[in-house]
Parts: structure tokens; sequence; C-alpha cells
């Protein structure tokens, strides 16, 4: 039986891995057995260890770059990894710069399409920062058709954050979506709250009898065979297809603490400030003076968390931003210690 696939895709900081917290336990209130396929652009998986932490899923983790183009070699690795443990649904978790259409297409080849089955792509949008992104990074082209196509590759559309936002910017996202994408249900929402069970509808445990598919509960988008993956007239499945970078201008650094060293939140907050015309997104666990609990620290638009950590290693920021000198980067983030 061929595996259901989700995918989960948006850019950088939009509510992916908030919803995939919410799907991962769903599935296992359902009983079922889900594979996680989580990619991030930088060396950390810091969104894989939330996901361990919080549901205890075995999270196969693709670091480092982008499976839609950089580590594309490695998607089939990485599946054929969490196919072996008999999944009853797979998560794929992309990278915000990632183009979803891409991996679609890779479910739509002849050796997968026997094997797993593309049920849903999602993507997320973070409302509070989507109409300030397209014109910041207009001038990476190739990212610029990235976000076009994560939004007209996908069936369901989670306008998230929209706590942060005026009705009025909502009715302008909605607009902006509805020319790149006029079919795909959109769903406006925080903290990716939607009604989760419609996107497993279908999904039953190996070990159960196939029950027949329940009617969706509010999710009534098309299937992922009308979307531009499955579209594939023009370009045959099995015809070579250049993998075009899906971003040129977007780069991830990890940040270590110097051994024993400790930062005050403010002074990081100072540093975001700092970067903030390149910054898009920091994440990671700090370590803060005076003995207090590791934090997980969130950045993303120009909104920082914090939250307690129970994360074991040594402390770390991954940064990610448009157009980094690394070196300078480093000099700047090494003089916050002395
Ligand atoms: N205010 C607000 N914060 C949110 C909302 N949804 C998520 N967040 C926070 O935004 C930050 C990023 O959320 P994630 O779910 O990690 O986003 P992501 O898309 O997985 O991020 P990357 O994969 O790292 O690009 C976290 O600190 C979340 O708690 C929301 O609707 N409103």
């Amino acid at each position: 039986m061929r595996v259901p696939v989700i995918i989960l895709s948006g850019f950088l900081g939009s509510g992916k891995t908030t919803l995939l917290l919410s799907l991962l336990k769903e599935s296992y209130a359902r009983g079922l057995q889900p594979g996680v396929l989580m990619n991030e652009l930088g060396k950390q998986d810091v969104d894989g260890y939330i996901l361990e932490e919080q549901t205890g899923a075995a999270v196969e983790k693709l670091l480092d770059g982008c499976v839609c183009c950089s580590r594309r070699e490695e998607l089939g690795d990485s599946l054929e990894v969490l196919i072996k443990r008999r999944p009853d649904v797979i998560f794929i978790e992309l990278t915000g710069v990632a183009d979803p259409d891409e991996i679609a297409r890779s479910l739509h080849e002849p050796y997968w399409a026997t094997r797993l089955s593309a049920h849903i792509l999602v993507t997320l949008v973070d409302a509070e920062n989507m109409l300030d992104y397209n014109s910041r990074l207009s001038a990476d082209k190739q990212l610029v058709r990235t976000l076009r196509s994560q939004l007209a590759s996908a069936n369901l559309i989670i306008v998230n954050k929209s706590d942060l936002v005026t009705p009025e910017i909502l009715t302008k996202i909605e607009k902006a979506i509805r020319k790149r994408n006029p079919d795909a249900e959109i769903e406006f929402t925080a903290y990716s709250r939607i009604q989760v069970q419609p996107l497993l509808a279908g999904i039953v445990p190996k070990t159960a009898k196939p029950l027949p598919k329940r009617a969706p509960l509010s999710f009534q988008g098309s299937s992922l065979r009308k979307t531009a993956a499955g579209r594939s007239e023009a370009v045959p499945d099995n015809a070579p297809r250049e993998h075009a970078a899906s971003f040129s201008q977007v780069g991830a650094v990890t940040l270590a603490f110097p051994q024993g060293k400790t930062l005050p939140k403010a002074v990081l907050e100072a540093f975001f400030r700092e970067w903030a015309d390149r910054l898009l997104r920091a994440k990671g666990h700090v370590q803060l003076p005076g003995g207090k609990p590791v934090q997980l620290v969130q950045h993303a638009g120009s909104r920082t968390t914090w939250e307690d950590s129970r994360y074991p290693g040594s402390p770390y920021l991954v940064f990610i931003g448009t157009n980094i000198n690394g070196e300078q980067l480093a000099e700047r983030w090494s003089a916050l210690f002395r």
C-alpha cells in the first residue's frame, strides 16, 4: 500500500513546525505511526529537536541545505529510510526557501509513485511579514519564483500569525494569494490552529481495515493531483529536469557559544536589531547568565520570543539572512562575549 505524504511548505518562520506538532499529536491520537522528514537550511536541527522532545517522533533530518535543490540527491535516501519504518503517513517539512512543487513532482516520478501518494500540499503564510518580504526579497529572482510556487502549488494555504495584523492586511494578503492560486482553500488563523482532522482524512493505521474516506470537516480543497505538480503533461515524469537553486541570496550560519560563555537576552536582541536589514530568521538554544534555564530563542521578521528549554547540548544560534558576510557576522558574534 502506498504511504500518503503531507508536504508542509511556507517561508521562514511562518508556522510550519507549529502545525506539524498538531498534526503529529492528532496522528498519535488516531493510532497512526507517522514518519517525519525535516529539512533545515542550517547545520543544527532546532525544529527536529522540538518535535522529538514534544512528541517522541523519530525525525529523519536533512540539514545544511535545501532538499528541493542543493540537497536534492538526498531526498530519495531519506524517503527510503522512512519507508523502511513502515509509517502510516509521512510528513515532509521543507525549509522556508524550498519550492514544494519540486518535491511534489518527485513523488509523481514512477519509482516513488508506486510507494508514496501525494496526499496534500499545505503552504503557510506569515501574515505579519508576507507583504514586507515580497518587496524586501524582490532582488532574489529565484526566491521570488519559489515564493510564488509555494502559493501556486498548494491545495491549502494557511494565513498564520493573523493575531499580529489588522483585517485590512489580511484582505491584501488574500488578494495577493488569489493572484497566484485561485483554487486553494485559504484558512486564516494564529499559531497554526486549524482543524487538522480533515488533513488526515482517509489515512488509517496499517493494522486497521481500510475505512471509507471520511468526509472532510472543513477542508474542501482539491487533491494534490490537481496541483501544478500533478499537471505533468507539459513535463513528462521521466524527462530530465534542471533543478535550479530555489534562492540565491539567503544563507544560514551557525554561531556557537564559546565554551562556558553566556549571553543576556538584551544583548542578543540588540544583536538581532544590529543585523535587522539582513536577518530573516534566527533560532537556537541559548545559555543565559546566572544559571537560568537554557532558552529556546526564536526570531522571525522583527519579533523575538523566548521559552525554557531542556536542550542538553552546547548552546548555539542559527542565523538565516540575505547576503550575509560570514566573517563579519562571526566577528561581531565573538565581540559579544569579550
Ligand atoms: N504571534 C504568533 N507567533 C506564532 C504564530 N505561529 C507561530 N508562531 C511563532 O513563530 C515562531 C516560528 O514558528 P515555527 O512554527 O517554528 O515556524 P517555521 O515555519 O517552522 O519556521 P522555520 O522552519 O524555522 O522557517 C515560533 O516562535 C512560534 O511560536 C502565530 O500565529 N502568532
